[in-house]
């Protein structure tokens, strides 16, 4: 994404240069280089070669954070499991890779272009029996699971990737369908590194529009008492939420 500031290579990188907030790309170039490429599945490494290739590849997954979330499902043994915001499916195939065969992926977009551009992967990779893919936004879904009682407490884990506006909306439905013990993981919780930044600092409009309810939510997840949290600098920053009660 081009820059208009005389800084421009630093600005890029402050913002939107790469899927990481490490402050030295040759850090991060390491730790992709050294753990994460070589250890990539196939299948993963296509989609994000085509992924790369599309227009708003900014919204992928980082494929060190695929890395931890396949990582995350297997040390949990999840098996029924959601996913928020889908995009080509990165993220997606990431955690239909780490489940068991008999698996489940209740996945949400609203935009099913841009899941089919990856559907051929996933289906190649033998694991797109695992996925319930359903087009639309994601809360009235949610809304849907909840009205029948045997879905309450019945999810391991959910990984919350789509609209910011929405995640506290989410929250509240998600802490009653993942059970105790369960997994709520929300990305870009440090959104481009703008929730430190000053209020009158130079900011893409999106990312100004958006700061304001990651903000919120930070706040709000440190504050419930019915989670467990982390959050770590990983890709944009994801927060790790273990519900407790
Ligand atoms: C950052 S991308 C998801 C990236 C994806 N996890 C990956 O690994 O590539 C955000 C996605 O959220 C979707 N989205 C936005 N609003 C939504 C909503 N209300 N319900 C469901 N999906 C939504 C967008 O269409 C977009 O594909």
């Amino acid at each position: 994404m081009a820059s208009d500031s005389k800084n421009g290579e630093q600005h890029r990188h402050q913002e939107v240069g790469h899927k990481s907030l490490l402050q030295s790309d040759a850090l991060y170039q390491y730790i992709l280089e050294t753990s994460v490429y070589p250890r990539e599945p196939e299948a993963m490494k296509e989609l994000r070669d085509i992924t790369a290739k599309h227009p708003w590849n900014l919204m992928t997954t980082s494929a060190d954070e695929g890395q931890f979330l396949g990582l995350l499902l297997k040390l949990i043994n999840a098996k029924n499991t959601m996913e928020i915001g889908v995009y080509t499916g990165y993220s997606l195939l990431a955690t239909a890779l780490a489940l068991p065969d008999d698996g489940k992926i209740l996945a949400m977009d609203i935009n099913r272009e841009n899941y089919e551009i990856g559907l051929p992967v996933i289906q190649k990779a033998g694991v797109a029996h695992k996925i319930d893919f359903r087009e639309g936004p994601a809360l009235p879904v949610l809304d849907q699971l909840l009205e029948d009682a045997k879905n309450h407490g019945s999810f391991d884990f959910v990984f919350v990737d789509a609209d910011k506006d929405n995640y506290i909306n989410y929250h509240k439905r998600l802490l009653e369908l993942v059970k105790v013990g369960g997994v709520i993981a929300y990305d870009n919780t440090l959104w481009n590194g703008s929730v430190v930044a000053p209020p009158d600092a130079p900011m893409r409009k999106y990312i100004r529009y958006y700061r304001d309810f990651v903000l919120e939510l930070n706040k709000a997840l440190a504050a419930d008492d019915r989670i467990e949290i982390c959050q770590l600098p990983v890709g944009d920053g994801v927060t790790i939420c273990r519900r407790v009660k």
